[in-house]
């Protein structure tokens, strides 16, 4: 278990606050925010490339604030991969053995194995300049894992990969996270990513965490306005709740949510893609407690699926519909839709 117990930093113009964080053993927890948040500081300050000013990190209870990178049994993967351009294959992988104390035969035998396991043997002879995104992406990997770390550190290990690879390679993580039973900290914008690979994770905003957490809470039950602006979250508006009703700011309107207690100044939300499109024979309907008709306002292809605004009264919902939908129901701008949702889609957060 990693523990970053109140640790502090400041560097000219930037500062990392009160960092409180726990990763559990065999977690994959994700560090994610918006860019230059402070998110692969945080992944250095736990390999120990940059020393904090003040607070505690412990592995497994132990305090790590004075031990050497070498001895803190961890590995790093970078964005670049950061591989030596005039070392092969094989000899990058083999790097970094000798600072860890590992026996040159005990390196070779595990050398052989990870060839094995990530399909790197035909490429053993070859050097970096000569690999593809998704091989020189398995060497790093290679590298880091020959030292068997406790701890797997990642900083956007699938950012540089084309569509091609990054599935491979998303499902390569997923794989040495299962099979080899290790904890991994990853740093991720791709919140595909996020969702499909880590269990726990963390939103950092300005050098400070602001909420942390089980994946599925942070991109479905945000506690923040910031958070839920972070993680997609839409038609954010300023509410009010009252034993489950909320009424939004300048709006008769009553939406019900499964969110309790009470609050007085607030702001709901509701994922586009929770909100759903009411045809004549959709049988859901009478399950639905949130039904607003309205005319679709603006309809804009976001690639695999579609967003469309519906005007209902003072209210404007923006949903998330496949791209079917647009020849399945004609959605159009113009026309009349009755949109619908439910409480539990509902949330509530303050700022
Ligand atoms: N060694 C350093 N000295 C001074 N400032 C630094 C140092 N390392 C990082 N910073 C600054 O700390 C801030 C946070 O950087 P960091 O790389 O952690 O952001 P990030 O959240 O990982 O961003 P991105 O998502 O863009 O990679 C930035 O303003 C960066 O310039």
């Amino acid at each position: 278990m990693i523990r970053l117990d109140n640790i502090n930093l400041t560097f000219p113009g930037f500062a990392i606050k009160n960092i409180d964080l726990t990763i559990r053993e065999k977690d994959f927890f994700a560090l994610i925010g918006p860019t230059g948040s402070g998110k692969s500081v945080i992944l250095e300050i736990i390999m120990g490339l940059i020393p904090f000013s003040s607070g505690r990190l412990l592995f497994n209870g132990k305090d790590m604030g004075q031990t050497p990178v070498e001895k803190r049994h961890l590995a790093l993967v970078y964005q670049d991969f950061a591989l030596f351009p005039h070392l092969s294959v094989a000899h990058n992988i083999l790097y970094g053995i000798r600072y860890h104390g590992i026996k040159k035969n005990e390196g070779h035998k595990r050398l052989d194995d990870l060839a094995n396991t990530l399909g790197l043997k035909r490429i053993l002879d070859r050097k970096p300049h000569n690999l593809s995104g998704g091989e020189k992406q398995r060497v790093a990997l290679a590298r880091a894992l020959i030292l068997n770390p406790a701890v797997l550190l990642l900083d956007e290990p699938l950012s540089a990969l084309d569509p091609e690879f990054h599935g491979e390679a998303k499902n390569l993580l997923k794989q040495i996270h299962q099979d080899m039973g290790m904890t991994i900290v990853m740093v991720s914008h791709n919140f595909g990513d996020v969702m499909y690979l880590a269990n726990r994770g963390a939103v950092i905003h300005q050098g400070r965490i602001r909420q942390t957490g089980d994946i599925t809470t942070l991109f479905e039950k945000p506690d923040s306005l910031f958070t839920a602006r972070f993680v997609g979250m839409k038609n954010i508006m300023p509410a009010r709740v009252l034993q489950g009703n909320v009424r939004i700011e300048g709006s008769d309107a009553v939406i019900e949510t499964s969110m309790v207690p009470d609050i007085d100044q607030g702001y709901m939300g509701i994922r586009p893609e929770e909100i759903i499109l009411l045809s004549q024979k959709a049988d859901t309907a009478e399950n639905c407690a949130n039904r607003f008709c309205g005319t679709i306002t603006r309809v804009a292809s976001q690639g695999m699926f579609v967003e469309v605004h519906v005007q209902s009264g003072s209210l404007n919902f923006e949903a998330a519909w496949p791209r079917r939908y647009l020849r399945d129901f004609q959605i159009a701008s113009g026309r009349d839709a009755t949109i619908a949702f439910s409480p539990q889609s509902v949330h509530i957060f303050q700022d």
